[in-house]
């Protein structure tokens, strides 16, 4: 008999079979009374769980058999065998189980059957080499659900800080031609958005980062603050979003500055990500605002290196899973659509 009240699992996706996923989802399993984690099924291939977890597993065929089965076994959903596996070692078949999954994982939440969609991770390598054509999972959920990448917006969220990167998966050569007054515009409406429905704050506080240090130095050091960053900000204040900025980035994340907004908005990946992780290694989750579902999915990647050896942190996972839950909580709340 189930002591888990919610009809509706979330679906947690493998990632690549041969990198941590399959560990830290089988140990999210395994803390889910200690964290009070919601139902959740994995979806993917069973044997990349049993090569590395001696816990209990039981394949299942359906939805519903997976909310009843998981307080006594973790529910796996089978897709496919995805060949001899070596934790460690990134194959195609294993990249294809992959991104099988995610599709997988797509389908049963856009369709309803699950409450919110948590992905594990995946190597961009290894997708690409079997013709996947998205810099991530962010932008191929974003097709999937109907929703363009910019208006798909990733934040990696954590207690005690959140952040937006505004470019994402390119070259930090191209970030001053990418970085547009209109990309910080669109993204800064979706968060704002999406932290009153998805995180309950009524008027979300804003801050934007400078490009440059010290943010330009009033143009003497670069000026992307005045001609990009400044007029966006210039807007989203007349619309009567709360945003500040250009910040200048350097002191942005000292705790006294960065508890003064709500989130933050980062000219590029490393800028938002590296004082994120330095903060949350351990319970940071990356999420997409701007989808009709909900996007959760642990900050990190598959950490081939120590694949295997069962030193893996579940944190980022439970975490990632647990914040899935209190979103789609809150979107019910609110009246929004549950898919
Ligand atoms: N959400 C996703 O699917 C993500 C996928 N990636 C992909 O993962 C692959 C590897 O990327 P890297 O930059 O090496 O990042 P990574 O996060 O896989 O590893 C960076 C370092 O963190 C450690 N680490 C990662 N997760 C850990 C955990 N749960 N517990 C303890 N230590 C952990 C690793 O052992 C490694 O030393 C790439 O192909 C990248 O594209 C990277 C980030 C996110
Ligand atoms: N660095 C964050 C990351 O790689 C996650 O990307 P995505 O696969 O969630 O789009």
């Amino acid at each position: 008999m189930s002591d888990y009240a919610s009809p509706r699992p979330i679906a947690v996706t493998m990632g690549d079979p041969a990198g941590v996923g399959p560990e830290v989802t089988a140990r999210a399993w395994r803390a889910r009374r200690e964290h009070k984690l919601p139902p959740f099924v994995t979806i993917g291939d069973a044997a990349a769980i049993e090569a590395v977890w001696d816990g209990p597993i039981a394949r299942v065929g359906g939805i519903d058999e997976a909310a009843r089965i998981f307080a006594d076994a973790l529910p796996v959903w089978h897709l496919e065998d995805s060949g001899a596996l070596t934790p460690g070692v990134p194959t195609p078949a294993g990249a294809a189980c992959a991104l099988h999954a995610l599709e997988t994982g797509i389908g049963l939440t856009r369709n309803g059957a699950c409450a919110a969609l948590v992905t594990g991770p995946v190597s961009k390598h290894a997708l690409h080499g079997i013709g996947y054509t998205h810099p991530g999972q962010t932008e191929f959920i974003a097709e999937r659900c109907g929703v363009t990448a910019t208006n798909a917006v990733m934040m990696l969220a954590g207690p005690a800080l959140r952040v937006v990167p505004l470019t994402v998966h390119i070259p930090l050569e191209q970030v001053p031609e990418r970085l547009t007054s209109d990309l910080i515009i669109a993204k800064a409406r979706i968060v704002a958005r999406g932290l009153h429905r998805d995180f309950g704050i009524e008027r979300p506080r804003i801050g934007v980062a400078g490009l440059n240090p010290h943010a330009g130095e009033c143009g003497q050091l670069g000026d992307e603050e005045l001609r990009i960053i400044a007029p966006a900000v210039a807007q989203l204040a007349e619309e009567g979003l709360s945003v500040e900025g250009p910040l200048a980035a350097d002191a942005l994340f000292a705790p006294t500055i960065r508890t003064q907004y709500d989130a933050l908005l980062c000219a590029y990946h490393d800028q938002a990500l590296a004082p994120f992780k330095a903060l949350h290694f351990h319970d940071g989750v990356n999420l997409t605002l701007g989808l009709p579902i909900v996007r959760t999915s642990p900050d990190h990647g598959t950490a081939f290196n120590i694949a295997g050896t069962a030193t893996a942190d579940p944190g980022p996972t439970i975490a990632a899973i647990a914040m899935a839950s209190r979103m789609a909580e809150a979107r019910e709340r609110s009246g929004a659509p549950a898919k």
